[in-house]
């Protein structure tokens, strides 16, 4: 499925947190999207979730604009992985992901085996399953973010946003997640501070103070120009001669 976002304006206060963004993800695509902090990223996010209803400019599923869609309708399409997403007291983590079936449960709909079955592969996605019974505030930070994203893949979208989905995740967990939603077949916009991680999405976008500067390939868009002017960082890019992949190592802030 296409996601859009067609010039798109956020204003808080008289403060533009987004500024004029156009953006078209296509179906299956992984896409990235880098920034400095406070360069938008999250707030684009919920827009591209139908969460903020943009004044001017608006976000499109296909060639359906979100506001005219359903919250649920959007729901059964779109999983988002917020970056601090609410606090789910007494709850287990079975139960917590077992949310992810929300929107498509209705009294003609009730919980069925198949909705079992569909929380237990996504506690198996995220290594989870073992943790099944605990209750969430007992968890660890990186076990939280894993419980969300098995929440997020119960939600079986077509659409999944991640919001700096690894950053609390150890560094197997971190690759394996990433793996996990390359391989997925869905149309997907993940938010992410580790540029090295960013290199392996299909395209990247840049956010810079609300504009999405540039738009392409990582290897055309992350630069050692852009890594200077963007995020202030003087950095070398390395050739992996074990397989020709671009390593960024960076030196020192501007
Ligand atoms: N409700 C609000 N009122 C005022 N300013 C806000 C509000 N929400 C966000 N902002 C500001 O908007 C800017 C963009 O925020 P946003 O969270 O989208 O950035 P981000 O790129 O995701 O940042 P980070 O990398 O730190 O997560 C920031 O300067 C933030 O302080």
């Amino acid at each position: 499925m296409r996601l859009t976002a067609e010039r798109v304006d956020w204003t808080v206060h008289g403060h533009k947190l987004l500024d004029d963004v156009s953006l078209m993800v296509a179906p299956g695509e992984t896409f990235g999207l880098i920034g400095p902090n406070g360069s938008g990223k999250t707030t684009l996010l919920r827009v591209l979730a139908g969460l903020r209803k943009p004044k001017n400019g608006r976000a499109l599923l296909d060639d359906v604009p979100m506001s005219r869609m359903r919250q649920r309708d959007i729901a059964q399409t779109i999983a988002f992985v917020e970056q601090q997403a609410e606090t789910l007291d007494r709850i287990t983590v079975q139960q917590a992901v077992a949310l992810g079936r929300t929107p498509f449960l209705s009294p003609l709909h009730p919980w069925s085996d198949q909705d079992d079955a569909i929380v237990s592969r996504a506690l198996d996605d995220v290594s989870m399953r073992h943790l099944a019974d605990r209750l969430w505030h007992t968890l660890s930070g990186g076990e939280r973010q894993r419980t969300h994203i098995a929440r997020a893949l119960a939600q079986q979208p077509r659409i999944l946003l991640l919001d700096e989905p690894t950053n609390h995740l150890d560094i197997r967990h971190q690759l394996s997640i990433l793996q996990l939603v390359k391989q997925l077949p869905l149309t997907v916009v993940i938010a992410l501070h580790d540029l090295n991680q960013a290199m392996n999405c299909d395209r990247i976008g840049v956010m810079e103070a609300g504009r999405l500067v540039d738009i392409g390939p990582p290897r055309q868009v992350l630069t050692v120009d852009r890594l200077r002017r963007t995020f202030g960082v003087y950095a070398d890019i390395l050739d992996d001669p074990i397989d020709h992949s671009r390593v960024m190592r960076f030196r020192n802030a501007v």
